[in-house]
């Protein structure tokens, strides 16, 4: 791999310092600028010759076409669905995501999710506080013996299913994929959707934004679940399809929703948040001090490693995944997630890619 020749980033979010230190230590100069303005970040990414985002920068088209020196966009976590692959590709613009960095972190607040489902604990809490002692009204179900599916068996569905396998759950799952015989051996069986939707009490959704699935959960596959089917949501908004769920937790066939992610971030429309039986986080998955500090570590040494010309695949950082990078050369566009998989999958496996 040539060199590639960086010597400024903008940083455009609360990237851990880790991050600024290791640019800054390879002769990189940084600038941090947060809560930029569209317009703004128009104006200036073309001083930049890297930017480096979470997911509240939106790196759209417009964005990639003022950026007239930028060689990488870096992405310290994991979806890279704010950043448009395709204009980035086809200006030979190199995307980046670190996508172990913040695996546990999320595959925890999911299943922090589905417990508090099971016992209302944030409803009961907000009770106390109000001076109420209501033991009545919170009246829960144990998840022993219950089925969780896990739609999307990568890297946190497949971290969500050993922990909540250890409370006695029953796990299932579909993935397009992950082999049946590798979900397997983590104690998932899997199945088609059809098959899964009527026997899960807990659905969580692992899968990235992508147009395959949006509105994965609609009001024909909530139509199909068991009465009163729980659902949490801690991978991207609109997955599960908002004005569907609203719908469902009205009526009751859905018992209840855990949601750490929305469609628009933050939500303008408050109805899911407001209703009583959704609890939700502003988009807290990743936002740990171990995760942050893995992938604001692993985005800086990925970024260093293309400036000196290292070889992408086998490279030293721990989560180092270049998979986003193979497919920028590789021009794949949309279908970048599933090549971004295939490729992990491979490589996770020991096939040279
Ligand atoms: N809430 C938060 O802060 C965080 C959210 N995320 C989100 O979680 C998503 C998943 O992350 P990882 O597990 O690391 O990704 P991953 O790439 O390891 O796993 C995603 C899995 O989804 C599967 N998939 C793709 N299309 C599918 C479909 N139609 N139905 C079922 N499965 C399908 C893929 O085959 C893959 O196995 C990310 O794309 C990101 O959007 C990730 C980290 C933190
Ligand atoms: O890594 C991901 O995909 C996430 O959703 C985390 O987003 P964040 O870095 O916390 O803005």
């Amino acid at each position: 791999m040539a060199p590639v020749c960086i010597k400024s980033v903008l940083i455009s979010e609360s990237v851990d310092p880790r991050c600024r230190t290791i640019l800054e230590e390879n002769g990189i100069h940084v600038t941090e600028k947060q809560n930029m303005r569209k317009d703004e970040l128009i104006a200036e990414i073309k001083n930049y010759d890297g930017l480096v985002v979470r997911s509240a920068t939106k790196v759209t088209a417009d964005v990639i076409d003022a950026a007239t020196n930028l060689k990488i966009i870096g992405r310290a976590g994991t979806g890279v669905d704010n950043v448009d692959v395709d204009a980035a590709t086809q200006k030979g613009i190199i995307v980046m995501n670190t996508p172990s960095g913040n695996t546990i972190s999320a595959a925890e607040l999911t299943c922090a999710l589905i417990m508090n489902l099971s016992r209302q604990v944030p409803q009961a809490a907000m009770s106390m506080k109000a001076g109420n002692w209501d033991r009545k009204k919170f009246m829960g179900a144990e998840l022993y013996g219950k089925v969780l599916g896990i739609v999307g068996l990568g890297r946190i569905g497949k971290e969500v299913a050993s922990r909540m396998q250890s409370f006695g759950m029953k796990t299932i799952g579909y993935d397009p994929i992950t082999p049946k015989e590798i979900s397997a051996s983590w104690g998932v069986e899997q199945m088609t959707l059809e098959q899964l939707w009527p026997q899960c009490d807990y659905i969580t959704v692992h899968t990235p934004l992508m147009p395959s699935t949006v509105g994965l959960l609609n009001d024909e596959t909530f139509a199909k679940c068991k009465r009163g089917v729980k659902v949490v949501n801690c991978a991207r908004g609109g997955i599960i399809d908002e004005a569907a769920l609203f719908r469902a937790v009205e009526s009751g066939q859905c018992g209840g929703a855990g949601l750490d992610v929305f469609v628009e971030e933050p939500p303008k429309e408050r109805t899911l948040v407001d209703h009583p039986n959704v609890i939700s986080c502003p988009h807290l998955g990743a936002s740990t001090k171990e995760a942050q500090a893995r992938c604001g570590q692993d985005i800086a040494l990925q970024i260093v490693d293309m400036v000196n010309g290292k070889n992408l695949v086998g490279a030293s950082s721990t989560s180092y995944m270049p998979s986003a990078v193979l497919v920028g050369l590789l021009g794949n566009g949309s279908n970048s997630i599933n090549l971004i998989n295939v490729l992990n999958f491979a490589k996770e496996s020991g096939i040279q890619v």
